[in-house]
């Protein structure tokens, strides 16, 4: 699979080290930047280049690093298409797949060791999505809010709730 990967300079050393590992298992990686470490440099460049290039490549996934991971998280689903999910245990991040049909996932490189990190990275990138019907509607009212942004329209209604029941009507 392709993986496209970025980091700020507090993930700088696990992209490194990411890179080595997927590419390792068969995978190619394009780094998207930081290409040298800078502590001073700041994460949306690489992770919103990341995401783009997430969107323009079907079938492929994304990686964004930082030092939390919350940042580069929110930095990616800017991009329209763009879903990212910020995993923080093996559970999280193959939820995001299985429910979220996640294209890019966020993971804070000082929040874990290198290789609870990578297990997690690599729980995300096995994982497929489970087509169920009801994340697949809510996906898709994702991708409807991002149509209607564009066209100026904001929000769809929620659903009125549902009125009360009165016991009184019940047949039972
Ligand atoms: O995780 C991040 C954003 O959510 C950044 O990597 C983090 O804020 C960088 O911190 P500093 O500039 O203090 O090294």
């Amino acid at each position: 699979m392709r993986i496209h990967i970025a980091s700020d300079h507090a993930g700088f050393e696990f992209k490194a080290a990411l890179s080595e590992h997927l590419t390792g298992r068969g995978h190619e990686v394009i780094d998207h930047g930081a290409f040298v470490y800078d502590p001073q440099d700041d994460y949306p460049a690489f992770c919103l280049a990341c995401g783009e290039a997430v969107v323009a490549d079907a079938g492929s996934l994304g990686v964004v690093l930082g030092g939390s991971g919350n940042g580069e998280q929110i930095a990616a689903n800017k991009v329209d298409g763009v879903r990212a999910a910020l995993a923080w245990s093996v559970e999280t991040a193959q939820l995001a797949r299985q429910h979220n049909n996640a294209n890019v996932v966020a993971l804070g490189g000082r929040m874990h060791s290198l290789d609870r990190g990578l297990e997690i990275i690599d729980a995300f990138i096995a994982e497929p999505f489970s087509g169920d019907e009801r994340h697949t509607r809510r996906i898709a009212q994702l991708a409807d809010y991002e149509l209607r942004a564009h066209d100026g329209l904001g929000a769809a209604q929620a659903p009125a709730p549902a009125a009360p029941q009165d016991p009184a009507d019940s047949q039972d």
